[in-house]
């Protein structure tokens, strides 16, 4: 598991051992240089010749780059600093320039110098993003946001190293300057990194969206800081999720292992509900249970005989894919399925009568429309973006589709704020936001954006969750790690029913046997 700690908390982290006179700064500064040497050698076969241009902004993100350009410097290759601001770490200075490094001022030239500079710096083996660390205040500005105009002009005309690769390797201190640490957007002008080395803990927007796809590859290094309370983001790997698997034993049967009540399809849209049982089914559900029109019945169970058409108990409900909402739909679009979806609900929330107990439940596409005012955390919301925006303005926000894709994290805490629920916003990064902490899982192919891709997740999710029902009721956080673990084996079916290709939703289902598989045989 990667666990991520808000800006404010690795400043926190950082105080005392700053009192106490640690060279944090130093540690920082050598392991970052130390990946640069190695990314050079990657690169070119000498690092003589090799040229280093270093982004330095006014505090210590830009000391960190200076001391690393001195290391550089030391070892034979030609760096050189670029100042975007009128203030610079002076012992950082100090310590380049006595190490042979060159320093150009740009803030103190004039903006005609930043075509100049930006082309010198496009024709540099390696690029060391400097500008702004956790102490960034909103979009990059000033002369740093016109250098990286500037340099990303000059890299999409193709500038480049005389004698290298086709471009200059971009390395971003502590994270790329002007994203936001903690929350992932990108308020202003970024230059991408191919590699973000940061220091003490790895912050929150590395790993969201959008700014995580600014990032390149996360290295994150160890300077001594001990952050001792609960990260502000985690993401699952491979190895939580096998871990944390119920894997059945001999005492076990359907009810132990889970029974997933599913009401998904209409008769415009039956493909939503084979879709829906079948990645129920494949994930290892006890038993699926399909509720609908006896037209889609009959097609569920020609696709996927496991499933049993009609009503009985169950450990989880998935409610709402390929069922329309929406106020131009006409009265009986739904075929009955707002009735059977209200009472689904209703039975998870354990209010119906004759339910024994309350119990998970997926809400994706038009269950989204039947929530009511509040919902218990085992309800796990599944939007994409358009589906989120709708639900936060039924509820008062006045908010935009593109709002939301800017800054997932926050609508989607805004959502679970509204709503109670546990919220996992689909996309190409997955944003999970339980009543405390988030997840951010990043284990999806481009491939998977295809139709009825999100109707397996939720049948996915939903046998998960029925694995684990009671468990899911009593704890309110653990909805959310499973909802991130679903994430995960959804991505790695994907990548599994095709590497590097496109793949179809029920091929993403077909996968998923073999990827709980290798998941749990680790
Ligand atoms: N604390 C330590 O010893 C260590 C820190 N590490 C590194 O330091 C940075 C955090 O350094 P800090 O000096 O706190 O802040 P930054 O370097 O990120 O930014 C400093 C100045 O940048 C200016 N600023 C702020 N926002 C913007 C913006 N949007 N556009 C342009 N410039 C901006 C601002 O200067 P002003 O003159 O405008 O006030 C800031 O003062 C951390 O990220 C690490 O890289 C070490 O790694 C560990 C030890
Ligand atoms: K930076």
């Amino acid at each position: 598991m990667i666990s991520a700690w808000d800006a404010d908390d690795v400043r926190a982290a950082e105080a005392p051992l700053l009192e106490a006179g640690e060279p944090l700064m130093d540690r920082a500064a050598f392991a970052l240089a130390r990946q640069v040497l190695a990314d050079l050698r990657a690169r070119r076969r000498h690092l003589r010749g090799a040229r280093v241009v270093l982004l330095v902004g006014a505090g210590n993100n830009g000391g960190d780059a200076l001391f690393a350009g001195a290391v550089l410097a030391r070892r034979g290759v030609a760096v050189t600093a670029v100042l975007v601001s009128d203030r610079a770490h002076d012992g950082g200075l100090t310590t380049l320039r006595r190490a042979g490094g060159r320093v150009v001022d740009l803030a103190g030239e004039g903006p005609e110098r930043v075509g100049a500079v930006a082309a010198q710096a496009a024709r540099a083996d390696v690029v060391v993003d400097g500008v702004l660390g956790i102490g960034a205040r909103g979009a990059l500005r000033g002369r740093a946001a016109e250098l990286v105009d500037a340099l990303a002009e000059a890299l999409a005309r193709g500038d480049g190293p005389a004698d290298g690769p086709g471009r200059p390797w971009v390395v971003a201190v502590d994270l790329p300057s002007g994203i936001g640490a903690d929350d992932g957007t990108l308020p202003g002008p970024v230059l991408p990194a191919d590699r973000t080395v940061t220091f003490g803990a790895v912050k929150p927007g590395l790993l969201l969206p959008p700014a995580a796809s600014r990032c390149g590859e996360v290295t994150a290094v160890d300077i001594g800081l001990a952050l001792d309370g609960p990260p502000a983001l985690r993401r699952l790997e491979a190895a939580d999720v096998g871990r944390a698997w119920p894997v059945p034993g001999p005492a076990d049967h359907k009810y132990t292992r889970g029974v997933v009540g599913v009401v998904a399809g209409t008769a415009a849209y039956p493909g939503a509900a084979v879709l829906t049982t079948s990645g129920a089914v494949r994930a290892g559900a006890g038993m699926v249970r399909y509720r609908g029109p006896g037209a889609v019945g009959q097609a569920v169970v020609a696709a996927r005989p496991e499933v049993v058409v009609g009503p009985g108990r169950v450990q989880s409900w998935v409610v709402g894919p390929g069922i329309p909402s929406g106020p131009d739909q006409p009265p009986d679009a739904d075929d009955g399925q707002h009735e059977r979806g209200g009472a689904a609900l209703a039975a998870a929330r354990g209010e119906l009568a004759g339910v024994r107990e309350p119990a998970p439940a997926v809400v994706d596409a038009g269950g989204l429309a039947l929530l009511g005012d509040r919902c218990p955390p085992w309800f796990v919301l599944t939007p994409h973006a358009g589906e989120l925006t709708t639900l936060l303005r039924s509820r008062g926000e006045d908010v935009r589709r593109h709002e939301v894709e800017a800054a997932p994290l926050r609508w989607a805490r805004r959502a679970q704020e509204l709503t109670g629920a546990t919220v996992l916003l689909k996309g190409g990064v997955t944003v999970v936001v339980g009543p405390r902490g988030a997840f951010s899982q990043a284990d999806a192919p481009g491939w998977l954006a295809t139709a009825g891709a999100g109707d397996v997740l939720a049948g996915l999710l939903g046998a998960m969750l029925a694995a684990r029902s009671a468990e899911v009721v009593e704890q309110p956080t653990l909805a959310a790690e499973v909802a991130a673990a679903a994430a995960l084996v959804h991505g790695r079916a994907a990548r599994r029913a095709n590497p590097g290709g496109p793949v179809a939703a029920l091929d993403v289902a077909e996968a998923v046997p073999a990827t709980v598989a290798e998941l749990v045989g680790r």
